[in-house]
């Protein structure tokens, strides 16, 4: 199968694509590692399916090639959903990943929130140079911390605790990670996609 482009800005997630996807027929390059210079692309939906179809086609046609771009995000009960599609810039446009956590958590401090229960949603964009995209999506539920736990992953992983374990993902690694995660259910959703897309 011909080679698709991971068009994301997040380290974090290159990472686990490699993770995820290696040992599968399906090859990947960073599109960031390829292309010159990759601007970003505005993130103006409303959802993750917008946004996740507006970057992939988007970086698609600009770049010419076949991309899968990810939009993903928590979101939380307590604080009707936020930060959702808002998780990156929750703290601010600088994107920073400490100061997303410590806004999480002063909110639920604020709000003395028993409910701490919580998912990770991921959705997957596939898209060639001006063709629709195809999407899939992925959920990953669990509960916040109280505080900061582990040092592994990025995002809110050091505050989340997936459901039916003992530890937060940071802690738990990109093992145990790469198995649950939302990211990794809605790839394999998009592999069968796109294994049916080529024979179909
Ligand atoms: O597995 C995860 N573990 C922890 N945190 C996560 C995860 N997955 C998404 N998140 C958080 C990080 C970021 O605050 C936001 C994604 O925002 P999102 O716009 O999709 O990605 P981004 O701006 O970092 O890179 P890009 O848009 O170039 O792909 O949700
Ligand atoms: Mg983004």
């Amino acid at each position: 199968m011909k080679t698709i482009y991971v068009a994301t800005t997040n380290k974090g997630k290159i990472k686990e694509f490699e993770q995820i996807l290696s040992g599968l027929s399906i090859k990947i390059e960073s599109l960031q590692d390829h292309v010159a210079n990759m601007e970003d692309v505005e993130e103006t939906g409303e959802t993750f399916e917008e946004n996740a179809v507006l970057k992939a086609e988007t970086y698609a046609t600009r770049h010419n090639l076949p991309v899968i771009a990810d939009d993903s995000g928590l979101e939380i009960n307590a604080l009707n959903g936020e930060p959702g599609v808002y998780s990156a810039r929750y703290a601010g446009e600088e994107k920073s990943d400490d100061a997303n956590i410590e806004k999480v958590l002063a909110k639920l401090d604020e709000k003395k929130a028993d409910d701490r229960s919580a998912a990770f949603v991921c959705v997957m964009a596939y898209a060639e140079p001006g063709e629709e995209a195809l999407t899939t999506k992925g959920k990953c539920h669990g509960t916040i911390t109280n505080e900061r736990q582990g040092s592994e992953g990025f995002g809110y992983d050091p505050i989340f605790k997936p459901t039916g374990y003992s530890q937060t993902l940071s802690e738990l690694g990109p093992s145990v990670k790469n198995e649950i995660s939302h990211r990794r259910m809605a790839l394999n959703d998009m592999v069968n996609v796109l294994t049916e897309k080529v024979s179909g």
